[in-house]
């Protein structure tokens, strides 16, 4: 049983902050780290792995610190986002080299391939492979020396649906097996199809943690923003802040555009053409103004 945790650590570069005061336990079983593009999900996973040194606080695998540990890093498989392959080697080239890294030799490398289903391509050169059997060939390196921990950056980028099932069969196996496996996404729905447990992070800090059903509430229950046009804008805020029924509503008027934020999104519904109606206003159109994914996980930052 392994569990890594992550004791109030933070990480800078020059004065940008990537990773601010962080602490978090991984368990055996899948998690997914989920957080928008720059949370800081990459320099995370690097001082999990023990590629990169904390700033401050501490990262330890059963008690024992990771960052200059080499006894550690035999228990540790990390799959990095960015390609790092020798395109001129075979898939089984490849995984052979990083067995010698770790003193183990060709048996090793063919049971690896074998665990990610890559023996029948294993001598084809590298150049050309799909981005999903590239993907299987980082895995099977990563495997090759039967880590405890297993770690992922972004691991689903560009693979297609049925590559995507694929690793998602793997990783779900290797959690099964009572691995630890923690894999980073800024995709809710890759992360709930597979993660036992999910860790949000955004802008460096730590935002949730729960199952998918507990996040999922938690990115819902949020208050919705629209942006609205009508006949008469200027009209249409000063008649919603008149009224008595809007209370839960937060209407502002600014660079020329009605801006409106609801908790309740079917009272809010109901209640906004009625509003119009009743002062002879026409509502154009009605729409959200802010529903990517960055403003979601925003307002879980500042819950
Ligand atoms: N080596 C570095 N030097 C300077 N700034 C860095 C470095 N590595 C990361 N950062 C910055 O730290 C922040 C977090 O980056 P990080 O790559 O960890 O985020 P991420 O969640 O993995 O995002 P993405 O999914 O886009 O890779 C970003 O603002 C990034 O620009």
């Amino acid at each position: 049983m392994t569990t890594l945790s992550i004791d109030h650590v933070s990480r800078w570069f020059g004065n940008v902050v990537a990773v601010n005061d962080i602490t978090m336990t991984i368990g055996p079983g899948v998690t997914g780290l989920l957080g928008p593009n720059g949370a800081g999900k990459s320099t995370l996973i690097n001082m999990m792995g023990g590629f990169l040194a904390p700033s401050t606080g501490t990262v330890t695998l059963d008690g024992q610190q990771v960052w200059r540990n080499e006894s550690i890093y035999r228990h540790i498989g990390i799959v990095p986002e960015r390609e790092a392959m020798y395109d001129f080697l075979t898939g089984r080239e490849f995984v052979v080299a990083n067995a010698e890294l770790h003193g183990l030799g060709a048996k090793a490398a063919q049971k690896a391939l074998a665990t990610v289903e890559m023996e029948y391509a294993q001598d084809r050169k590298i150049s050309t492979y799909s981005k999903g059997m590239r993907q299987r060939v980082k895995m099977a390196s990563a495997l090759v020396h039967d880590p405890s921990l297993l770690l992922l950056d972004e691991p689903f980028n560009g693979m297609d649906p049925r590559q995507r099932m694929q690793l998602m069969d793997l990783l779900r196996r290797m959690g099964d097996e009572g691995r630890t496996v923690l894999f980073s996404s800024h995709i809710l729905e890759e992360v709930e199809q597979l993660a036992w447990h999910i860790e949000v992070v955004v802008a460096g800090r730590h935002a949730a943690s729960g199952d998918f059903r507990k996040i999922r509430r938690l990115m819902t229950d949020r208050p919705h923003r629209y942006l609205v046009r009508s006949s008469d804008d200027r009209a249409l805020a000063a008649a919603l802040i008149a009224d008595p029924s809007t209370s839960g509503i937060e209407v502002d008027l600014a660079e020329g555009a009605l801006h409106i934020q609801a908790v309740d999104f079917g009272r809010f519904t109901a209640l906004l053409p009625r509003v119009a109606r009743d002062h002879g206003i026409r509502l154009l159109t009605v729409s959200p103004s802010d529903e990517s994914l960055e403003s979601v996980f925003s307002y879980l930052v500042a819950a």
